[in-house]
């Protein structure tokens, strides 16, 4: 069986709802062998960050050459970073390898306000990380902090990726998660031509911790198939609208998605 690998690099969530298990969680469903690199632990549940525990740079690269030197990578995720050397770091090991199919998630504060990303490794994410991402996924806040542009509308979500997409990446995805307001969860991406819109109905829920994380390791899983982008990103939106809408309600704050439920619908379960 000639299986495709893919690979996150991002941090390990304790409560399993977000970062590096939900990556593996949604790789395995979408039938891509699930590799890792680990940037920080954290101690997490539905209800926030407990704590944080960052890994040097060099335990990141080296999870990185493990994989390299042996394994190999169809496509691979970034999430939680933390701070700028790890940005420096695996933006070095990525280029070294010649890693193509990049999917950069900008994540920087999760759900219950915990910051998983330092305010001066944003400057590194836009210098050394955007220029190799070949999609990069910010929600509506992460997208404000990158261009510094307030987003309100759909033309400011259009201005918004234009700009995302002059820092070199290929394609832009701002996601609609945070549009409260709308009935519906729009997504929008560009390639630096059309831009392409996803939309679903928004499900009025709290359970949406790892969304994010779960959306960008579907387009991963995807595009290490050979998808293109803009079929990754059709099949991620599918998947994470049947596993927000099959809600799991576990523990007392924001409960996880439920990765089962896109396969599950498929074959009519
Ligand atoms: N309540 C919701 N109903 C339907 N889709 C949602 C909802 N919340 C988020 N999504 C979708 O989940 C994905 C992740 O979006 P978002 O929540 O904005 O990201 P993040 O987790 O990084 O904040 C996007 O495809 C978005 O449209
Ligand atoms: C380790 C880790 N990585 C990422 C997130 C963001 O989660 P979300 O996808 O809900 O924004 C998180 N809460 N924890």
């Amino acid at each position: 069986m000639n299986i495709k690998k893919a690979l996150t690099i991002a941090g390990s969530d304790s409560g399993g709802g977000a970062g590096i298990q939900a990556d593996l969680k949604t790789f395995q469903e979408l039938g891509v062998f699930g590799m890792s690199a680990i940037t920080a632990i954290t101690a997490q549940n539905t209800l926030g960050v407990q704590a944080v525990y960052p890994m040097g740079p060099v335990a990141v690269t080296s999870q990185m050459e493990s994989i390299g030197e042996d394994i190999g990578v169809d496509a691979l995720k970034t999430g939680m970073l933390f701070n700028a050397e790890i940005i420096r770091a695996v933006s070095e090991k990525i280029k070294h390898y010649n890693w193509i199919k990049v999917v950069v998630d900008p994540v920087m504060i999760a759900k219950g306000g915990a910051s998983l990303l330092q305010t001066e490794a944003i400057s590194a994410l836009k210098q050394y990380l955007l220029p190799l991402s070949m999609v990069v996924t910010p929600n509506i806040p992460e997208a404000e902090v990158l261009t510094g542009m307030s987003i309100k509308t759909m033309d400011d979500k259009q201005e918004a990726a234009k700009s995302l997409f002059d820092f070199g990446v290929k394609n832009v995805v701002i996601k609609g998660g945070h549009d409260e307001e709308t009935d519906d969860a729009v997504d929008i991406l560009y390639d630096g031509n059309e831009f392409y819109y996803f939309t679903s109905k928004r499900i009025l829920t709290k359970n949406t911790h790892g969304t994010g994380c779960t959306f960008s390791a579907a387009i991963t899983a995807e595009l290490a198939k050979g998808s293109t982008i803009y079929d990754a990103v059709t099949t991620a939106k599918s998947f994470i609208q049947a596993a927000i809408e099959d809600e799991l309600a576990i523990g007392a704050g924001h409960g996880p998605t439920n990765h089962w439920a896109f396969n599950c619908k498929r074959s009519g379960l």
